[in-house]
């Protein structure tokens, strides 16, 4: 059926001729059943956009009907119809979520008004959830790239502390994808219908930044020429986060760590305190236990915020994880920069890999698109990399050797690189055989070559990655 079909359920064949006539005639396609059951067959082969009933018939009733659409398609929408003298049978079905009902006779244009009316809110209900799956997808865990075991140890604590109102404290390098970090949790918790409201607690002035956080009252500081919400209220019911929490001044620290324990706040200049409900979590590049050693950081709030601590790992951490970010990249640039035919080639990725990334994913998120928008060719070349990446694969090279006097076995070193190169790329043959600059296929060979092959695996060492 198309997303404008009706089934119309009455025992009564008249009125089912009569019916489907006006609403065939108003532009819907209209299917028709005699009882319930058979109703149930035809949504279970081809639901439609909306369901009219009767409420009494022989067998089962439209009320039945109704509990067990709601149970099977819970966003089809249901209207009832009913006789006078059953009204209040349908107020009841109104109230087990009928979308809503007409009375007998049906006055047809109260008919096509409620049709209309019930198939545009099924429409929006169908938007709202189109745009709500596009938003986990943008915020969601599934918009953090990456597979290497640490991130899905950090991945797998996070989603399990999002159900939970527990502060959460992030420790990472800059650029390690905190903030879509703190807002996938959001995104994955209760609260995920209210704010997410960010504040960098090192990008605002230390004067100003009590005021920016819990707000202030008119006349309270040079300036303050009106009332102004804060932070803290503007995220009320939903999730507040703190980056660098390390730069907040002390008598600041104060203030945060009696909204944790209480749950209260107090605006510059006000007399009186106030209740406020949010989620925290905060994150921070610094060392913060070095930090309470210097007294800069309060250690009772360093507890407090750290209940679930959670460590990203910087990008050079998981090498094993960057062709798949260099690819996600390189396709949103091609697009957001109207490139859509350039290519990359697979063998520039080692100097992806090779390379320290001091600002992490953002450094990579920025020279991947600068690349596309500076390569001359349709295809990038190594002379299209930026010199700090080209230099990056003969310093991966350099491997310190201290040859033992005794001498070595060359087979045994080969055989151990080999193995050092599958562990970080988690196993993966294609990934390994990147990073040595050798084909998979000599990969293999060489595998099969030392008897090499993961522990705790039945497969040989030529299994496929
Ligand atoms: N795992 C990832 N997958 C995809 N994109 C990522 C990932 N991690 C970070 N990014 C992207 O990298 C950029 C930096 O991420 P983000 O702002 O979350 O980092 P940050 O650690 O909060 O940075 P800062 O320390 O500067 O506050 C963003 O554009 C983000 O979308």
């Amino acid at each position: 059926m198309t997303a404008q079909s009706i089934l119309l359920v009455d025992d009564d064949e008249n009125l089912r001729w009569v019916v489907q006539t006006q609403l065939e005639d108003a532009g819907y396609s209209v299917k028709t059943a005699g009882s319930a059951e058979e109703a149930l067959t035809i949504v279970g082969n081809q639901p439609p956009a909306l369901v009219l009933t009767d409420l009494r018939m022989p067998g089962l009733s439209g009320i039945e009907l109704l509990r067990q659409l709601r149970e099977s398609h819970p966003d089809l929408p249901v209207v009832i119809v009913t006789a006078f003298g059953t009204i209040q049978n349908a107020v009841e079905a109104v109230k087990s979520g009928a979308y809503d009902y007409l009375t007998k006779p049906i006055d047809f244009e109260e008919l096509n008004l409620l049709v209309r009316r019930a198939l545009e809110h099924s429409r929006l209900v169908e938007e709202v959830r189109t745009l709500r799956t596009n938003l986990d997808r943008k915020y969601g865990f599934e918009s953090i790239i990456g597979q290497s075991e640490t991130l899905l140890t950090v991945l797998d604590m996070a989603s399990r502390a999002a159900q939970t109102n527990s502060t959460i404290l992030i420790r990472a390098e800059t650029g390690t994808g905190k903030e879509l970090l703190a807002r996938a949790i959001h995104q994955n918790s209760p609260r995920k219908e209210r704010a997410f409201v960010t504040i960098n607690c090192g990008a605002i002035p230390r004067d100003l930044l009590e005021s920016e956080l819990f707000g202030h009252v008119k006349g309270s500081f040079t300036g303050a020429v009106s009332h102004q919400q804060g932070k803290v209220e503007l995220a009320s019911g939903g999730t507040l986060f703190l980056d660098e929490i390390g730069e907040l001044p002390m008598e600041v620290q104060a203030k945060l760590l009696r909204l944790i324990q209480q749950g209260e706040i107090e605006k510059v200049g006000a007399a009186a305190v106030s209740r406020v409900d949010v989620r925290i979590i905060a994150a921070t590049h610094r060392n913060l236990q070095a930090m309470i050693e210097d007294a800069a950081f309060r250690e009772d709030l360093y507890y407090r915020l750290a209940v679930i601590p959670l460590e990203l790992p910087p990008l050079r951490e998981r090498a094993e994880d960057i062709p798949e970010l260099v690819q996600s990249f390189f396709l949103k640039s091609k697009e957001k920069v109207g490139r859509p035919d350039l290519i990359l080639p697979g063998r520039l990725i080692p100097f992806f890999q090779s390379y320290r990334w001091p600002g992490n994913i953002r450094e990579l998120e920025n020279i991947v698109e600068r690349i596309v928008v500076l390569s001359r060719g349709n295809t990038i070349t190594e002379e299209d990399l930026p010199e700090m990446i080209r230099k990056a694969r003969p310093a991966a090279a350099a491997v310190s050797l201290d040859l033992p006097a005794q001498g070595l076995s060359l087979d045994s070193v080969e055989k151990e690189l080999i193995v050092k190169a599958l562990e970080m790329s988690n196993w993966n043959q294609t990934h390994a055989a990147r990073y040595l600059d050798i084909s998979r296929k000599t990969l293999i060979y060489r595998m099969e070559k030392h008897g090499i092959r993961r522990k705790g695996s039945d497969a040989g060492p030529a299994e496929r990655s």
